[in-house]
């Protein structure tokens, strides 16, 4: 009787499984459903808007709602490009900037997404410098918005923040200034936190919007306020007070990338339904996307990123290497130092002086590489990163597409670098699968990675429903030629799914790398199977599971411990179709053969210019040269906070020689500030070439690559369509003619210029016609007068010419130090050729400490209000 029940019970279970299955996968397909479902509303609506595009003749970016069109002529209009040139230094609008800066002073609420390094920052910053009163910026980092309120007060703007490090009579000026409208404070940044938590703060809010001046509101980063958005804080979800409080205050919601589900979460939680939407091209054109085969041994895999850097950025470009865990960090970091090259790690458990340290270094670029865990990420506002390797799986296409994003922000140039290998999938997975959707997005990027074919690009456009566009051979799978064999392992995945199904009958569990051991070993000692083992390497054997995986003919399944959770390979839903060979099932890899070459250029097709590192030649050289000393001498303000790297294409290409010719292109302040020294800069340089009427000193990809597409200048396309590896002639410009036309009448101009600067100077020195608006700048600001030297010829040394890493010198001294600081007994062996078993129990499955970047977000957030008022000592040292 009572064995009868227990075989009843068998088969309920049984049964129980089946349905439990069955359940998940549909769950999954569901899932799928709903994200291409929402990919293609998306796809319909970029239609729409293109038709409307057609319809009205205006750009792509032209956006026409509820009868207004954002590109007309509005009465601001003129003010807003006056404010645009001669206060930001901004020659002309971007995609969608000049729309949405109409929309939001038209009083609308607006939803903004727009690539990183777009210009976000200038839909909000000009219309509040164009409305009465105060604009409130909500940001979630704080050195973001020590970035933000830095770079504003270097160009005079009354900015200032809220936060924890805010002293006692600095919030009190502040809170006056909201209060009452005291002093004239333009743009007023706070954590969410501030919103969320401090009643105080949102009382002094109403009171300034009692008195008219709450200008608008921006919410930066607005994807944190949604749990399908891949950075979610809870803060955020509390913003929504804002609209209820304050409705006819123009919103404007800022972020680089948004699903149609994120969008949605978006409107509703901040209560701006009835928003204007404008949506760039997520489109990075510079960035050079490539996937690598990360080697098993991970001391080769260093050798390969160690390789990759010193080849292509031996100038000491910046970059970026991501790694898993803080314990990684540390020891590829130490590996990249052993091998030559100047890195640190950074990761949320070191001291709030050391990380500030390894930041403010990375950012002046005195040291090359940080290598850290996702933690380092959103406060990066260093426009000039190179390269963003990752040295391991991110856990969605969304976060990679954001981490690699990092790279080339100032629009030239740059390289995204992934190494993949199949094994490190468990590590991601047995961190997400808890999450929404976790499981399904880190698939996502596995297929991306698993892929040797398809167009990397085109995987972004389709992510974030776009309309796919053409990738000019901006990726390794369209810029370079392989021999790729999709190659029917349907025999092996059976054999493979046939002994996970027998491990799991006796409840065995296997992991991956279990499961490929055990395979390849008792495959090798069978008659009949001896040859499948020799068909497959051991890495292609782990990319056949991962692809069953994939397919959902296997699955992961996931166990607790104490300490760690372990990733398991099980049978997925599709295990019996392809085991009984019902619907002939398939299973294919794309297997490559043979080395990869670069494909022959097509029309569309320019070389893959990434695969070099990026340099500015000639005057542009003396240019960045410049702005570096100007930066140093200024109390240590960033580099592009000088002049960014499209003024000095615009300069080297224009060869401004009066003030008048300089303020055309960087605008009134820039000029006002550093004027002088830029054109003793030119003059000096036109002075000693004054045969120089090539390329401009634009950047030039070094050993005779074209260089991509720039940002949106003249000068940028102009280097882009060189026909062959030889500079680009200047165009006809005045000076490059002047120039052409006889060096003597350019010696006599120059000298007359350095002339009228000798005078002028004195003049400033005297009276300084210029000296008034400088009065009003605090000394941080804009540092010593060293403007009032224009005519000495600066000939400071180059940072960025130091060549050749020299082991003396106190960079790499400092970089032993941090290299003495990691503990010897945390380090891995990076010669054993061991499936990362380093993070393994010996026998029972896969387990990875909880060492999660969630983590380390959170405790860089807390612990960087700390490292604040450290930052700020250290940048001026
Ligand atoms: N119209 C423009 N023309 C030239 N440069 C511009 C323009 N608009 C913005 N920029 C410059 O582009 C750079 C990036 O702008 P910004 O920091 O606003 O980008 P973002 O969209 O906020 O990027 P991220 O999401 O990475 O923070 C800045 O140096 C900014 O001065």
């Amino acid at each position: 009787m009572e064995s009868d029940l227990k075989q009843q019970l068998r088969l309920v279970d049984q049964e129980l499984h089946q349905v439990q299955d069955q359940i998940q996968s549909l769950l999954q397909h569901q899932e799928s459903l709903l994200e291409q479902q929402a990919e293609l509303q998306q796809l319909i609506a970029s239609c729409r808007d293109v038709a409307a595009h057609d319809e009205n003749g205006n750009g792509p970016g032209a956006s026409k709602s509820g009868g207004v069109n954002w590109s007309g002529s509005f009465e601001w209009d003129n003010r807003a490009a006056d404010i645009r040139l001669n206060l930001f230094g901004i020659k002309s609008y971007r995609q969608n900037q000049h729309e949405i800066i109409n929309a939001v002073m038209s009083g609308r609420d607006v939803i903004v997404i727009m690539a990183a390094g777009g210009g976000k920052s200038l839909c909000y910053q000009l219309p509040a410098m164009l409305r009465t009163g105060t604009a409130l910026v909500i940001s979630p980092l704080l050195s973001l918005i020590q970035d933000q309120v830095m770079g504003l007060t270097a160009l005079g703007i009354s900015a200032s923040m809220l936060t924890s490090t805010t002293t006692k009579d600095e919030e009190k000026s502040i809170y006056k200034s909201l209060e009452k409208g005291e002093g004239d404070l333009k743009i007023l940044y706070v954590t969410p936190e501030k919103v969320a938590k401090s009643k105080r703060f949102v009382s002094k809010l109403e009171k300034c919007n009692h008195g008219g001046r709450l200008s608008l509101i921006a919410i930066d980063e607005a994807h944190c306020c949604s749990q399908w958005g891949h950075d979610f804080r809870p803060d955020y979800k509390q913003l929504g007070i804002l609209k209820k409080q304050f409705p006819r205050v123009p919103m404007i919601a800022l972020t680089a990338t948004a699903t149609e589900r994120v969008q949605t979460d978006l409107r509703e939680m901040l209560q701006i339904t009835r928003c204007e939407k404008f949506v760039s091209t997520v489109n990075r054109p510079n960035l050079f996307y490539e996937v690598r085969e990360k080697k098993a041994n991970g001391s080769a895999a260093i050798d390969d990123i160690a390789s990759f850097i010193l080849d292509k950025y031996s100038k000491k470009e910046s970059g970026i290497v991501y790694c898993f865990s803080r314990k990684e960090c540390e020891q590829v970091a130490a590996e990249l130092r052993k091998r030559g090259i100047s890195a640190a790690h950074y990761h949320a458990d070191m001291k709030p002086e050391t990380r500030s340290s390894v930041h403010m270094r990375w950012s002046t670029n005195k040291l090359q590489v940080i290598v850290g865990t996702v933690a380092f990420g959103m406060g990066i506002n260093k426009p000039d990163v190179r390269f963003v390797i990752h040295h391991s799986l991110s856990k969605s296409l969304e976060t990679y597409y954001q981490e690699s994003g990092r790279a080339g922000r100032d629009g030239l140039p740059a390289h995204c670098l992934l190494y993949f290998r199949p094994a490190d999938l468990p590590r991601q997975s047995s961190m997400v699968f808890a999450e929404m959707a976790g499981l399904h997005n880190l698939y996502a990027i596995c297929r991306f990675c698993q892929s040797k074919q398809a167009c990397r690009r085109a995987a972004f456009f389709r992510h974030f429903g776009e309309k796919i566009q053409k990738c000019n051979g901006m990726c390794d799978n369209c810029a370079f030629t392989k021999e790729v064999v999709d190659t029917d392992v349907t025999e092996h995945a059976r054999s493979l799914v046939s002994m996970v199904k027998e491990s799991n009958d006796v409840e065995q569990k296997l992991t991956i790398l279990q499961l490929v051991e055990q395979w390849r070993s008792q495959t090798k000692k069978s008659d009949t199977d001896a040859q499948l083992a020799k068909d497959l390497s051991k890495d292609d054997v782990e990319r056949v599971i991962v692809q069953l995986i994939l397919d959902g003919i296997l699955k992961e399944e996931f166990a607790h411990t104490a300490y760690a959770t372990n990733a398991y390979v099980a049978l997925g839903t599709g295990w019996r179709g392809l085991l009984q060979g019902t619907g002939n099932r398939k299973v294919k890899l794309e297997i490559v053969k043979g080395a990869q070459s670069a494909k022959k250029k097509s029309k569309a097709n320019t070389a893959p210019i990434s695969e070099e590192g990026m340099t500015f030649s000639g005057l542009g050289s003396a240019l960045d040269d410049l702005r570096q000393n100007l930066a140093a001498s200024h109390g240590g303000i960033f580099p592009h906070s000088v002049l960014t790297s499209q003024h000095i294409s615009l300069l080297a290409s224009q060869k401004p020689v009066t003030m008048e010719e300089l303020e055309e292109v960087i605008g009134k302040r820039i000029a006002e500030q550093y004027g002088n020294e830029i054109l003793v800069s030119i003059t000096d340089y036109l002075e000693e070439h004054p045969a120089d009427t090539e390329n401009g000193g634009a950047w030039i990809a070094p050993k005779g690559k074209r260089a991509a597409e720039g940002p949106s200048t003249g000068q940028a396309k102009r280097v882009a369509k060189a026909p062959s590896d030889k500079p680009t002639k200047a165009p006809a410009t005045r000076q490059s003619k002047r120039v052409a036309e006889g060096p003597a009448h350019d010696a006599t101009k120059t000298r007359s210029i350095k002339n009228f600067l000798q005078k002028s100077t004195k003049a400033d020195t005297d009276v300084g016609p210029s000296n008034t608006a400088r009065s009003n700048q605090t000394p941080e600001s804009f540092g010593p007068s060293t403007t009032k030297t224009p005519t000495k010829r600066l000939s400071l040394p180059r940072p960025s010419a130091i060549s050749t890493p020299a082991p003396t010198t106190p960079k790499e001294e400092d970089v032993k130090q941090e290299a003495g600081k990691v503990p010897q007994s945390e380090c891995i062996d990076l010669d054993s050729d061991s499936e990362g078993e380093e993070d393994q129990p010996a026998l029972n499955g896969t387990v990875f400490k909880r060492e999660n970047e969630e983590e380390d977000v959170i405790e860089e957030t807390s612990s960087e209000e700390d490292e604040f008022s450290l930052f700020k000592r250290l940048k001026r040292q």
